[in-house]
């Protein structure tokens, strides 16, 4: 009887179901398929279930979910030769055109052309088999368990974050937002030799896990009392406390952003140093009110920050497999891949107690 490769599909808006699909087949001699055995749950994945868009990318047609993962290669194209049957590999999850300027330069993060799985039309990970291109595979060594080869994904985006912030060894780092993302940046900072790193969040359980995490000192922002004050005016307070309370002078050398939250987009700005950098991460709502002349009377570097670039998915797997950040330690809830829906819904009500929620891949 021919194997069938069960595969958790977004059919359109709020609505999802399990296929028996085919196996996938290899699209041409560089490709392999890879058995996944880790898949871990990003806000994406949540907002694409929900609300079947993000941006420019719309949900049209049934998409499998899921982009963080790493399995064990099964089928390898004549022509690959960075990894064979039998690797464990984590998968870099957006395979550009390789042939447009971005490819060329080394951005393929803004290759229009890119296949990224789960994002609209192509087909993400959360199946038994998901084929892709072997060079997009990064062999994990044998301490690093499957989970750890999941979330080099996050790692990723965080490394590539630092990179565009341009993080270096003896500067002070404000991070808002404690979820993986921002917990991740506190801790790749950290690694970079960051002197002082503080993470921002209106959660207090995911802020206190931060403290344990990459972060030397954390904020709890409280909601304003009074809902006469100007936001943009209680945003640079919340900045001024932060300054004054962490001893960051006449502010951060660099601000990460990445809730995506208007209060922090603006204190952000408001708690950077003149000359300083401010780099966009998060993405909530599409538009907000923004301190835009603070900005330039700073002379801040106002950077945006998207997926990853060349040379940031090796470095994602060094930092894991050294130890030097452990996303492994992010994870609050397991489940099997039969219990994608449970492990969805727990992301999306988003209590106090879920940080990184990860799906075992079929057996
Ligand atoms: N740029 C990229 O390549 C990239 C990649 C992945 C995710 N993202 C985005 O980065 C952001 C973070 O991702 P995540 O997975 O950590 O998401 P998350 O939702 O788990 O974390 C966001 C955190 O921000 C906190 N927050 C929200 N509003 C706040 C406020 N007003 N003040 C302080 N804290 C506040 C939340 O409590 C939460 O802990 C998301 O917006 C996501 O879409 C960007
Ligand atoms: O980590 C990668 C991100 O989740 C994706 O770029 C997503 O936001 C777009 O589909």
């Amino acid at each position: 009887m021919a194997e069938i490769n069960p595969a958790f599909v977004l059919q359109s808006i709020k609505n999802v179901s399990f296929e028996n699909r085919e196996v996938p087949k290899l699209r041409d001699e560089y490709d392999v398929r890879v058995h996944i055995e880790q898949t871990g749950i990003c806000g994406s994945d949540v907002h694409y279930w929900q609300r079947g868009r993000i941006g420019d990318f719309i949900l049209n047609s049934p998409i499998v979910l899921g982009h963080e993962s790493a399995g064990t290669v099964v089928e390898v194209g004549s022509k690959v030769k960075n990894i064979g049957v039998g690797d464990r590999v984590a998968i870099e999850p957006g395979v550009p055109c390789r042939h447009c300027g971005y490819c060329r330069s080394g951005s393929y993060n803004l290759c229009p052309d890119t296949i990224f799985a789960a994002t609209p039309p192509w087909d993400g990970t959360l199946q038994k088999y998901y084929v892709v291109a072997g060079d997009y595979c990064y062999h994990i060594p044998n301490h690093m368990s499957a989970e750890d080869g999941a979330l080099v994904e996050p790692v990723a985006v965080a490394v590539q974050i630092c990179k565009v912030a341009d993080v270096r060894a003896g500067q002070t780092v404000l991070v808002f937002g404690c979820g993986p993302i921002g917990a991740l940046c506190q801790a790749v900072a950290k690694a970079y030799g960051a002197l002082k790193v503080i993470g921002v969040d209106i959660s207090k359980s995911r802020a206190e896990f931060a403290k344990t995490f990459g972060a030397d000192g954390i904020f709890i922002p409280e909601k304003p009392l009074d809902s006469n004050v100007d936001p943009v005016d209680a945003s640079r307070a919340t900045a001024e406390t932060i300054v004054e309370q962490f001893h960051l002078g006449e502010g951060a050398d660099v601000v990460l952003e990445c809730t995506g939250a208007a209060p922090c987009i603006q204190a952000g700005i408001f708690a950077a140093k003149k000359g300083g950098t401010y780099v966009q991460a998060g993405m909530g709502q599409e538009n907000v009110m923004f301190p835009i002349t603070t900005a330039c009377i700073r002379a801040l570097n106002i950077k945006g920050s998207i997926r990853y670039t060349t040379g940031c998915y090796p470095q994602a797997v060094e930092l894991v497999a050294s130890g030097k950040v452990n996303p492994r330690s992010l994870i609050t809830h397991r489940y099997k891949f039969e219990e994608s829906l449970k492990a969805f819904e727990v992301v999306k009500t988003a209590s106090e107690d879920t940080l990184k929620v990860m799906i075992a891949g079929v057996q």
